[in-house]
């Protein structure tokens, strides 16, 4: 009998596109599809690994660097012989790339696993709507990767007016000709689209397109996933921060990410004016931050994309000691002089901080986002 086959499938996008609240969509809404995800944060604090944790069947979590660098695949084959073993009884792996990941070299990776209970099932780019305009400008590469996507998922819709929502689809059905260009916000697509539930089925033209065996068919006939690869193959490494060769043309090659954590709390209002005039290049933060306010003590999970910037409070998990870890992200930045304005807004004196400087905190927190 043949071995039954997992598809593997690769979630990518820039930088606070939306992958991770993407991918926790999909475990909510999966309907009782398994699945195993593999996480590859950039920062060596594993945001994205905690976000996805606790919600997913199975998760393995690769961080601090780009999974696109580890030339070594058997990592990253461990990792889906793990995942794909028949006693975790998984449907589909989804690997959330880092927002820095050169998506073909992932998907070269699993082309050229040897591992038979597994075969590649697609990638789905995923687009910032307000920041891409800008991030392309910056960073051609981001056209080439919507290029070889076998479907587009425009994320934070809600974020932009109609017609600059169809000028961008029309941008991307450009870059990514035949391929399905789908609006979201919040990640809220229909896990339909991604897992395949077998031939028979009933399906409009963007989901047959995506069925597995079509996508394989399709990489194949473009020469486009697995093919175009650049990466040199002749080094063995983990991070992209020590990667000073072979990747000049990454995404990844220009930026590096900082990390801060603190077992003090922080103060708000000085945490506001650090984050109010964040460098341009400091492009994402992500992480939680501990306030010790009356009535605030929730741990604040902070966002920042770009200009956008949001906390969400919610309540610490038993056990979990209150602290503040932050991941940041940039090009161009000066890691020291981050980590010790940081430090500067850490509360150093009890009860320093009243309610009232917790206001510019409350200004970014969401009334009703997902
Ligand atoms: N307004 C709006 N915000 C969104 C949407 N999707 C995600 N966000 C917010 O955007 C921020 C980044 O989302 P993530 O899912 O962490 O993005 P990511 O691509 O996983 O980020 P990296 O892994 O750092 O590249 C969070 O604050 C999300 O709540 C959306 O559709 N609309």
């Amino acid at each position: 009998m043949a071995t039954q086959q997992i598809p593997v499938v690769v979630l990518a996008g820039f930088l606070g596109s939306g992958k991770t609240t993407l991918l926790n969509h999909l475990l909510r809404a999966g309907d009782g599809i398994r699945i195993g995800a593999i996480v590859n944060d950039f920062g060596s604090i594993e945001i994205d690994a905690m976000t996805v944790a606790g919600q997913v069947d199975s998760m393995v979590s690769l961080g601090n660097g780009c999974l696109c660098c580890a030339v070594d695949t058997s990592e990253l084959d461990t990792y889906l012989e793990r995942l794909a073993r028949p006693a975790a009884r998984i449907d589909v792996i989804v690997i959330e790339a880092s927002g820095l990941a050169e998506p073909q070299e992932l998907i070269r990776m699993i082309l050229a696993s040897d591992n038979d209970r597994i075969v590649y099932g697609g990638l789905i780019e995923v687009v910032d709507a307000a920041e891409f305009a800008d991030s392309r400008v910056r960073h051609p590469e981001l056209d080439r990767h919507v290029g070889i996507a076998d479907l587009v998922v425009l994320n934070k819709a809600d974020r932009i007016g109609d017609d600059a929502r169809q000028k961008l689809v029309g941008t991307l059905g450009d870059l990514a000709p035949g391929r399905p260009v789908i609006c979201t916000a919040y990640g809220r697509i229909d896990p339909e689209i991604f897992f395949d539930r077998g031939p028979g089925e009933d399906r409009d033209a963007a989901v047959r397109q995506l069925s597995f065996e079509d996508l394989l068919r399709e990489a194949s006939a473009n020469g486009a996933p697995g093919q175009a690869v650049d990466g040199d193959g002749d080094h063995d490494h983990q991070s992209c921060r020590d990667c000073e060769h072979g990747h000049a043309g990454h995404l990844h090659a220009a930026y590096e990410s900082v990390e801060f954590t603190s077992a003090e709390p922080m103060h708000p209002r000085r945490l506001m004016e650090f984050l109010d005039s964040r460098p341009c290049g400091l492009y994402r933060i992500k992480g939680f931050v501990h306030f010790d306010v009356a009535e605030n003590r929730q741990k604040f999970m902070l966002h920042a994309v770009g200009n956008f910037l949001r906390f969400y409070p919610e309540p610490w998990p038993k056990g979990e000691e209150r602290c503040t870890q932050l991941v940041m992200i940039g090009s161009g930045i000066d890691a020291p002089a981050l980590r010790k304005e940081l430090e500067n807004c850490r509360q150093t004196v009890p009860a320093e901080a009243d309610e009232n400087s917790m206001w510019g905190v409350l200004r970014y927190v969401p009334e009703q986002e997902a």
